[in-house]
């Protein structure tokens, strides 16, 4: 295999509920190769957010470790734990909650070629209109407020916004879920360009197991805060193994015929 950019072993994390320990994560392993993409499905609650959350060092594990780039991602502090957040970076849901609804695309783009000292400020307008070019916005786009653009248009925004960094894995969270159909298949093409342009790999997390065979070269199904099943994505889909595998493609009857 490809090298590894991400490996997780034995993951786990719970919640405090009415006054009980509740597992989100259990004891998840998987590993995400340099250039790859792999899925991350489930049904909701079954602990896709949380694990997200974890590989992003957004919240501490109870258990088990987690190695980007060869290093221990878990134990790093200070600078170089900052230089890791460079190389790791994310797209959410909704671009709208992640940042300043008021501020304009360009600074949205520009933040994290300032905050790690990638571009010096003088070329920082040329940088930005060359990222929004790369997602397939036109510059003018640059002195538009967050809240004034489309929820498609948003969403390319923050994918420039994680490819200022150059990072070697992004972790997309539902990225793509609140879109149109038409806007979530074009996004979904951009990413796969990018991906061949640059090498990046992606941590894909979705409900949606036909979105995931869009991009995903291999799928890992979630169910109770368990990986159930692992596999390249079309053998898991023609023949799923779990039961929480065999609901999920039963669930998209259209899924087996379609040929993209
Ligand atoms: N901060 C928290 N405090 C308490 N419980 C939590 C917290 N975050 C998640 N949980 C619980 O952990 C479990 C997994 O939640 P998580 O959001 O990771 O699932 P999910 O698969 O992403 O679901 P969805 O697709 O609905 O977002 C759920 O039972 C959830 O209620």
């Amino acid at each position: 295999m490809s090298d590894v950019v991400l490996k997780v072993d034995g993951l786990g994390k719970a919640f405090a509920r009415n006054g009980k320990r509740v597992a989100a994560v259990s004891d998840a392993s998987f590993s995400v190769g340099a250039g790859e993409t792999l899925g991350i499905v489930g049904p909701s609650g079954s602990g896709k957010s949380t694990l997200s959350r974890l590989v992003l060092r957004l919240i501490e594990p109870d258990a088990g470790s987690v190695r980007f780039d060869g290093g221990d991602l878990l134990t790093l502090r200070g600078a170089a734990l900052r230089s890791v957040r460079q190389r790791i970076q994310m797209v959410f849901q909704d671009p709208l909650a992640a940042f300043n609804p008021r501020a304009e695309v360009a600074e949205v783009i520009s933040d994290p070629l300032r905050i790690h000292r990638l571009v010096a400020r003088v070329d920082r307008p040329a940088a930005v209109a060359h990222l929004l070019d790369r997602v397939g916005l036109p510059g003018v786009l640059a002195e538009r407020a967050i809240h004034e653009i489309s929820g498609g248009q948003r969403q390319r925004v923050a994918i420039a916004r994680a490819l200022a960094s150059q990072p070697k894995l992004i972790v997309l969270d539902e990225a793509v879920s609140a879109l149109d159909v038409s806007v979530r298949a074009h996004i979904l093409r951009l990413l796969v360009d990018l991906q061949a342009e640059t090498g990046v790999s992606y941590m894909f997390v979705s409900h949606d197991i036909a979105v995931v065979k869009a991009i995903a070269h291999r799928v890992a199904i979630m169910d109770q805060g368990r990986i159930v099943e692992t596999g390249p994505t079309g053998q898991v889909i023609a023949a799923p193994q779990s039961p929480t595998g065999k609901a999920l493609v039963a669930a998209v009857p259209r899924l087996l015929q379609a040929q993209d």
